[in-house]
């Protein structure tokens, strides 16, 4: 039986994890450790929801939305369509993705990066139009996923494209790493952690390839 390649396109959790400016850094501490009178090692850990590759909860941008323990999981396991605009700069566009929507297309994946930045916080990522996220409602979008921090830009107060996902009931992937992931449809596994009341979640965001 062949089996069917999986790429992780998750960044890894560790004390150099870059996290958005004023958030709590990713700190894993030892709480327990192994020795003479303890069998276990067990960490404490420290950390933004929004750490790493995660999604957001509607609640992150709607005061009335919902929490993550609360959201559908649907979105978030099934065929997926990866696309490179790796070349673009600046905010993506209607006319960036349009390429991208011949048939159906139930979660879009965009890599903007050419190296996804893991060493360094960088604020000069590329943003989605929210014009952009309304072309995807449109033709049936469940989930939009991109390899930077947010959709909208850092300094946003607007929150657009956000307010553009909540109005069409879409889900959230953010900071996912594209880089080894040729363009194309895949398997997207990306589940989060059951947190009542919480307004994000990190995420083990997976692609397997669909034939064997
Ligand atoms: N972690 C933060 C801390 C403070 C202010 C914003 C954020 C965000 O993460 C915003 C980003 N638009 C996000 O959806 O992940
Ligand atoms: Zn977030
Ligand atoms: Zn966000």
């Amino acid at each position: 039986m062949a089996t069917r390649r999986i790429f992780d396109i998750s960044q890894t959790l560790s004390a150099t994890l870059p996290v958005w400016p004023g958030d709590t850094p990713f700190e894993a501490t030892p709480l327990w450790e192994h020795g003479e009178h303890c069998p276990v090692a067990v960490a404490r850990l420290t950390m933004s929801p929004h750490s790493g590759t995660h999604t957001d909860a509607p609640v992150h941008y709607d005061p009335k939305g919902k929490a993550m323990a609360d959201v559908a999981l649907d979105a978030y396991l099934g065929i997926a369509r990866v696309i490179d605009l790796s070349h673009r700069t600046g905010p993506i566009l209607p006319d960036d993705i349009a390429f991208a929507l011949d048939g159906t297309v139930a979660r879009l994946l965009i890599r903007t990066w050419s190296r996804f930045p893991h060493a360094q916080w960088d604020s000069a990522f590329a943003p989605i139009a929210a014009e952009t996220i309304r072309l995807l409602a449109q033709h049936g979008v469940a989930l939009i996923g991109v390899d930077t921090p947010s959709l909208d830009p850092e300094d946003s107060k607007t929150m657009d494209a956000h307010l553009a996902v909540k109005d069409a009931g879409m889900h959230i992937l953010e900071g996912i790493v594209l880089d080894d992931v040729p363009p194309g449809d895949y398997e997207l596994i990306a589940l989060p952690l059951k947190m009542d009341g919480v307004d994000a979640s990190p995420v083990r965001a997976i692609l397997r390839e669909l034939i064997a």
